[in-house]
C-alpha cells in the first residue's frame, strides 16, 4: 500500500508529451530549445536537431524514429517534474508511428508557424491527438520573424480546430522566446498520467529498435501495473512470451533502471530476436496477470508501396540479400520477397509505407551497403477479381492479367487534405480532377481554403506534392489517410525496347490515361536511352496493340567532340562522367536500359 501511494505520488510529477507539428514549423529547433534549458545537452554536446539520429534524417531534415527523451524540470518554487518527451515522425508515411507515439503521452505542443499559419499537417496532426484524447498546448512558433503574424495563427487554429485562441502560448524556439511560459503550460495544463501500478501489467509499444547484442529494444508507455526486470511478459497481439532482461529510460541514450510503474516512459530488453514479434501498438501484459484489454487499434505494419530492387551487377543478388535481411532487422515495416524478372533477372519485390519510406530504404542500401541497383516504378496494390470467381492481390504490374481473365479490378484510394490560399484553388481543383479526385468539401478559412478529396492511391503516388507545390508558388500543403478499395477501369501497359516487351517496365494505369502515359514513357525513354550504331523503338502496348512509339536514333553521342582537342584533364573528366551514367544500367541484348528509363513514369514533366 505505501509503494502504490509512493508510485501514484511520482506520477504527480510526472508529464508525458510529444510535439506535433507541420513540417518545418520549427520542431526540432523548439525540442532542441527546451533540451537546453532543462540542461539535457552541454554546449559541447550541442549540435542541431539533436532528437533526429538517424544520419539520412539529419541530411534531409526529416524526423523518421521516434526517439523519447526524459527530462527534470525545476519549478521556481522548487517542485520538480519529470517530462518525457516523445518525438514523433514528420511524414504521413509514418502516420500510424505517430498515433502510436501519442497514445504515449497525456499532452501535446501543437506547433504553428507564426508566418505560416495552419497547414494540411497542422490540422491532420491536431486530429490524430484529440483522437488520442490528449490536452492540446497551442503553440505559436517564430514569432521572431517580420512576416509573423501570431494572433491571426491563433485565429486560425480557434477557426479550423476549435482550439480557443485565448490558449495560445507565442514563441520562438529559434529566439528562444517564451520557453518558461512554455515548459509551465506543460506542468499546468496537460495532467499527469493516471494508472495503478499494482493492476496487471498493460503498456504499449510505440516504437522499437534491433539491438546486435540485447535484441529487440521496445519503447514503451506503461499504462497500469508495474515492469521489472524478471518479469515474465507477453504480447499480446504476436502471442508469444518473454522474460524481460533489463528495463530503463532515456537521457537521450538508454539508461538502465530498476523498474517502469504505471505512467512511466521507458523501454524494455526482453531477448526478443525478432523485430516481427514486437511490432508498434503491440500491447505488452504480464503472463500469468494478464490485462483484460489490450491497447486498441493496434494494425500491423502493412506496406502500401512497391517497388522491384535489382542488382545492376548480377553477382551482387546475395549481397543485396543479405542487406535487405538488416534493414528488415530494424523495421517491421519494411518486407521483401524474392522475384525474378524475365528483364532484370534475380531481384526482390519490396514493400514500404510510401514513397518517402521507398527511397530512404534505396539509399541506405546504396550508402551503407555499397550496392549499386535498379529500382522498378513504385506501384499500389490491386486487387482483381478474375472470370474464375478468383480474388487476388498484386502489387507487381508484370504479373497483371490480361484483360480478358479480369471481371474487376479494385485500387487503393486515400482522403487528401489540402491548405491552400484561395487564389490557387482554380488550378490545384483541375490538378485534382486530372487526378481522377473528387471533392468531399472545401472550407474556407479566411483568405485559405481547406480541400477534402477522394484520390486514388496511385495518382498521387509519383509528382503529386512536386506539381501541387509548384502550381501553388510553394503555398499549399498536403496530408492524407488510407481509405480503402474503390472500383477501378485499369489497363496494364507494356513497353518495348528493340521490340522485346521488358516486363519490369509495366505499369498498371486508369483507361482514360493510357494514350497520355504511353506517349510519355516512350518519349522519355528515347531520350535517356544512349544512342546504338542502329535505331533502336521504343513501344507502348495493351494487349499487343501498339498505342505510342518513339525511336533512339543511331549513333553513339561523342562526348569528346565538345573537346577540340587540347585539355587532356578536361577529356578525362567527360569519359570518366560518361563511365559513371553508365554504371546503372541493364544490357538488354545490344540495348542499355539506364536506371532512368525504369522511372519515366515518375518524370514530373506533364
Ligand atoms: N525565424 C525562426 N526560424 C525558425 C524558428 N524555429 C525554427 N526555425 C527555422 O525553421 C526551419 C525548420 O526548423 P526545424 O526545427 O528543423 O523544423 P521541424 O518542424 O523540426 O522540421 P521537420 O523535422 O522537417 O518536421 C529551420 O530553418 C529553422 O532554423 C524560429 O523560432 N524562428
Amino acid at each position: 500500500m505505501v509503494t502504490m501511494r509512493r508510485a501514484r505520488l511520482l506520477c504527480v510529477n510526472v508529464r508525458n508529451f510529444s510535439i506535433i507539428a507541420h513540417v518545418d514549423h520549427g520542431k526540432s529547433t523548439l525540442a532542441d530549445r527546451i533540451l537546453e534549458r532543462l540542461g539535457a545537452m552541454s554546449e559541447r554536446d550541442k549540435r542541431d536537431q539533436t532528437l533526429d539520429t538517424l544520419e539520412l534524417e539529419r541530411e534531409r531534415g526529416i524526423t523518421i524514429k521516434s526517439t523519447p527523451v526524459r527530462l527534470t524540470y525545476t519549478r521556481e518554487n522548487g517542485e520538480e517534474y519529470t517530462f518525457n518527451l516523445i518525438d514523433t515522425p514528420g511524414h504521413v508515411d509514418f502516420n500510424y508511428e505517430v498515433s502510436r507515439s501519442l497514445a504515449a503521452c497525456e499532452g501535446v505542443l501543437l506547433l504553428v508557424d507564426a508566418s505560416q499559419g495552419v497547414e494540411a499537417q497542422t490540422i491532420v496532426n491536431a486530429y490524430l491527438a484529440i483522437d488520442s484524447n490528449l490536452e492540446i498546448v497551442p503553440v505559436i512558433n517564430k514569432i521572431d520573424l517580420p512576416a509573423a503574424d501570431p494572433e491571426g495563427a491563433a485565429q486560425e487554429l480557434e477557426e479550423v480546430i476549435g482550439i480557443p485562441a485565448s490558449d495560445a502560448v507565442f514563441a520562438s524556439g529559434k529566439a528562444g522566446i517564451g520557453i518558461p511560459e512554455i515548459l509551465e503550460a506543460i506542468v499546468e495544463r496537460i495532467p499527469a498520467p493516471s494508472g495503478d501500478p499494482e493492476a496487471p501489467l498493460k503498456a504499449l509499444i510505440f516504437d522499437s529498435f534491433f539491438d546486435a547484442y540485447q535484441g529487440v529494444i521496445l519503447f514503451v508507455r506503461v499504462l497500469e501495473g508495474t515492469l521489472n526486470p524478471k518479469d515474465q511478459i507477453r504480447l499480446m497481439n504476436a502471442g508469444k512470451n518473454f522474460e524481460v532482461d533489463k528495463v530503463g529510460t532515456f537521457s537521450p541514450g538508454l539508461v538502465v533502471g530498476q523498474s517502469l510503474p504505471a505512467g512511466a516512459v521507458g523501454w524494455v530488453a526482453a531477448g526478443i530476436k525478432d523485430i516481427q514479434d514486437a511490432q508498434v501498438g503491440d500491447t505488452l501484459t504480464g503472463r500469468e496477470r494478464q490485462t483484460t484489454e489490450p491497447f486498441p487499434g493496434f494494425k500491423p505494419a502493412q506496406p502500401v508501396v512497391f517497388s522491384g530492387l535489382y542488382p545492376t551487377d548480377t553477382e551482387d543478388y546475395r549481397k543485396l540479400r543479405d542487406a535487405l535481411e538488416k534493414l528488415k532487422l530494424n523495421d517491421a515495416a519494411f518486407s521483401f520477397e524474392p522475384e525474378t524478372s524475365e528483364a532484370l533477372g534475380f531481384g526482390f519485390r519490396c514493400g514500404f509505407l510510401g514513397l518517402l519510406h521507398a527511397e530512404i530504404i534505396q539509399e541506405r542500401l546504396e550508402r551503407e551497403y555499397d550496392l549499386d541497383l535498379i529500382a522498378t516504378a513504385p506501384a499500389v496494390v490491386y486487387r482483381v477479381t478474375l472470370t474464375n470467381g478468383e480474388v487476388f492481390e498484386t502489387q507487381n504490374p508484370a504479373e497483371f492479367p490480361t484483360r480478358d481473365r479480369i471481371t474487376t479490378v479494385e485500387e487503393p484510394y486515400i482522403k487528401l487534405s489540402i491548405m491552400l490560399p484561395e487564389d490557387y484553388v482554380g488550378p490545384v481543383m483541375q490538378l485534382l480532377q486530372e487526378r481522377r479526385g473528387s471533392m468531399i468539401t472545401m472550407n474556407y478559412v479566411g483568405k485559405r481554403v481547406e480541400l477534402l478529396y477522394e484520390v486514388p492511391f496511385a495518382e498521387i503516388l509519383y509528382d503529386f506534392h512536386d506539381r501541387l507545390k509548384s502550381i501553388s508558388r510553394g503555398y499549399a500543403s498536403m496530408d492524407y489517410e488510407q481509405l480503402g478499395y474503390r472500383d477501378g477501369d485499369l489497363r496494364k501497359v507494356d513497353i518495348m525496347v528493340n521490340n522485346e516487351i521488358i516486363d519490369a517496365l509495366a505499369v498498371i494505369v486508369h483507361e482514360t490515361k493510357t494514350y497520355g502515359l504511353g506517349r510519355k514513357i516512350v518519349d522519355k525513354m528515347a531520350d535517356v536511352i544512349p544512342r546504338q550504331m542502329f535505331p533502336v523503338p521504343v513501344q507502348a502496348v495493351i494487349g499487343g496493340k501498339i498505342i505510342a512509339r518513339a525511336t533512339v536514333k543511331a549513333f553513339r553521342k561523342d562526348v569528346l567532340a565538345k573537346c577540340y582537342g587540347g585539355d587532356i584533364s578536361r577529356k578525362k573528366k567527360l569519359l570518366e562522367k560518361q563511365k559513371k551514367g553508365r554504371a546503372r544500367m541493364k544490357q538488354f541484348g545490344t540495348v542499355e536500359v539506364p536506371q532512368e528509363a525504369f522511372l519515366a513514369v515518375l518524370s514530373t514533366d506533364e
